[in-house]
């Protein structure tokens, strides 16, 4: 399998070189050259395998020839054997047409460990027996920071720098990342955005000269691999909901359009996917774009689903590269206009390309307070605000009847304790694994947001590469 840039002219590379590059060398994103497929009948073949045999099944293609699939297997067993719950992501009926997927199952309780446990075994794999570093830089809202810390520190050959926006994550979040004492592990908080700090890491890897001297490489979902380990969950839930017979929709609480890209890409792969429904919370550039073409930012407001309050979406790149014929010399104009003006037009392909499959919808503090509540009261579930955001729309999608519709719930409702008992009166306790988090001790610096004040951060403290 080959990865190209969506901007056009980085080198094409493999997988095992797009996994440590993270960021293509002009400024666009990785993907694969072609979609791989899977005929009606290898879908059905994944009914009643387990979700380690679903992931190397759906992943084979995409990895190519950097690893047997024995090692994949191996590597999927020891990511997924970390997780508190047999199924991995099991599926919870809500209603008769409404599920949850629980992808919260991992160690630090989000949905970003079902993909970051596997890509920290993967730099792991492709550092060994060689004598490169990794320098990780990675922007987070809350979660992925949590998720990837726990996933690498510690190990050689690795350091991570963590950028979170200051006081705009939840205290769990926050102790989760700031409590990991590991020398190899950074945390900033910067006095800005989540925006903010996912444009500083891009001009970070934008600047050749550093990003070369520290080997930089990449955590979020700018990473393809991150991704790739996403799709393999819309793939174990719609097979147990009846695919490839029947079709199946996902409700997705979006911000940085990784999760539901993932989806896009299952569908591309042949997955019957009845309809992706991008749910945003107030920041709701996603659901302008998809529903007027409208692309520009507005600031960033402060909602109880921090880690969705983001305003550039990095993933959109990928789909409107896919939908636009993939043309990545146009592609980067269209984003050159974007970076320059805070604002583009999506063009009619990739609006109608969009609209085939995405249904988009905003929704405020009011109707993610009533899912919550619905939630509770209808089903005995208590769930966390952002896959509340997700569920107040999938409560309010219309598809045919009997496609079940499945909601991503995206973290666990513990680590948005305030917000959950506001919403429904109910405190959701820790689970043990994390249960002395408010115990241990914080390390953490706080930085301006600007490029010279983060880089001589990391100059100081990183090593560069061999
Ligand atoms: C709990 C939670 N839900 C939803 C999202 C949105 O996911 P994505 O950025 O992949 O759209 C995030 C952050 O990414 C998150 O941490
Ligand atoms: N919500 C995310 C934001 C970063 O998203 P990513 O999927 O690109 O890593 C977070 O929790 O940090």
């Amino acid at each position: 399998m080959r990865y190209i840039s969506t901007r056009g002219s980085a080198p094409v590379l493999d997988f095992e070189a797009a996994t440590l590059a993270g960021l293509a060398s002009d400024g666009g994103l990785y993907l694969p050259d072609a979609w791989p497929t899977m005929t009606r009948d290898e879908i059905a073949a994944l009914a009643g395998l387990s979700y380690v045999d679903t992931a190397v099944a759906v992943m084979a293609p995409f990895v190519g020839d950097a690893m047997t699939r024995e090692e994949l297997k191996a590597l999927c067993d020891q990511a997924y054997g970390r997780f508190s719950h047999a199924a991995v992501v099991p599926l919870v009926q809500l209603d008769h047409d409404q599920w949850l997927l629980e992808l919260f199952h991992g160690p630090t309780l989000a949905f970003k460990d079902v993909a970051l446990q596997l890509l920290g075994l993967f730099f792991e794999r492709f550092l060994a027996g060689t004598d490169k570093r990794l320098t990780i830089v990675g922007a987070t809202s809350g979660d992925t920071g949590s998720a990837a810390i726990d996933a690498v520190a510690g190990r050689e050959g690795i350091d991570i720098f963590m950028l979170h926006p200051v006081g705009r994550i939840s205290d769990v979040q926050r102790r989760q990342m700031t409590t990991v004492l590991s020398p190899n592990v950074y945390n900033i908080a910067i006095e800005g955005s989540f925006d903010d700090a996912q444009a500083l890491v891009k001009a970070m890897f934008n600047d050749r000269a550093f990003s070369t001297k520290f080997a930089l490489s990449a955590v979020n979902s700018i990473n393809w691999a991150r991704l790739m380990a996403q799709v393999v969950y819309f793939f174990y839930a719609a097979v147990r909901l009846g695919a490839p017979d029947r079709e199946v929709a996902f409700a997705v609480p979006t911000g940085n359009f990784g999760d539901v890209f993932a989806g896009y890409v299952a569908a591309r792969m042949g997955l019957p996917v009845a309809k992706l429904v991008v749910a945003t919370n107030v920041n709701d550039i996603l659901h302008r774009a998809l529903s007027t073409g409208d692309y520009s930012k507005g600031g960033v407001q402060q909602t109880p689903t921090p880690s969705m309050d983001i305003q550039v979406s990095s993933n959109f790149e990928r789909l409107l590269f896919d939908l636009g014929d993939r043309d990545g010399a146009a592609l980067a104009t269209q984003m050159a206009g974007f970076e320059s003006s805070g604002a583009m037009r999506l063009t009619n392909a990739q609006s109608e390309g969009a609209a085939a499959l995405f249904q988009s919808d905003r929704v405020d503090l009011d109707d993610m307070t009533l899912a919550m509540r619905w939630a509770h009261e209808h089903a005995g579930q208590v769930i966390d605000p952002h896959t509340a955001i997700g569920l107040a729309a999938a409560l309010r999608l219309d598809v045919p009847a009997g496609v079940p519709i499945v909601t991503l719930a995206t973290a666990h409702p513990a680590k948005f304790g305030d917000a959950v008992e506001r919403a429904t009166g109910v405190r959701p306790s820790l689970p043990t694994r994390v249960g002395d988090l408010f115990d241990r001790e914080e390390r953490y610096a706080t930085l301006p947001a600007t490029f010279d004040a983060i880089t001589a951060y990391i100059t100081e403290r990183a090593r560069p590469s061999a």
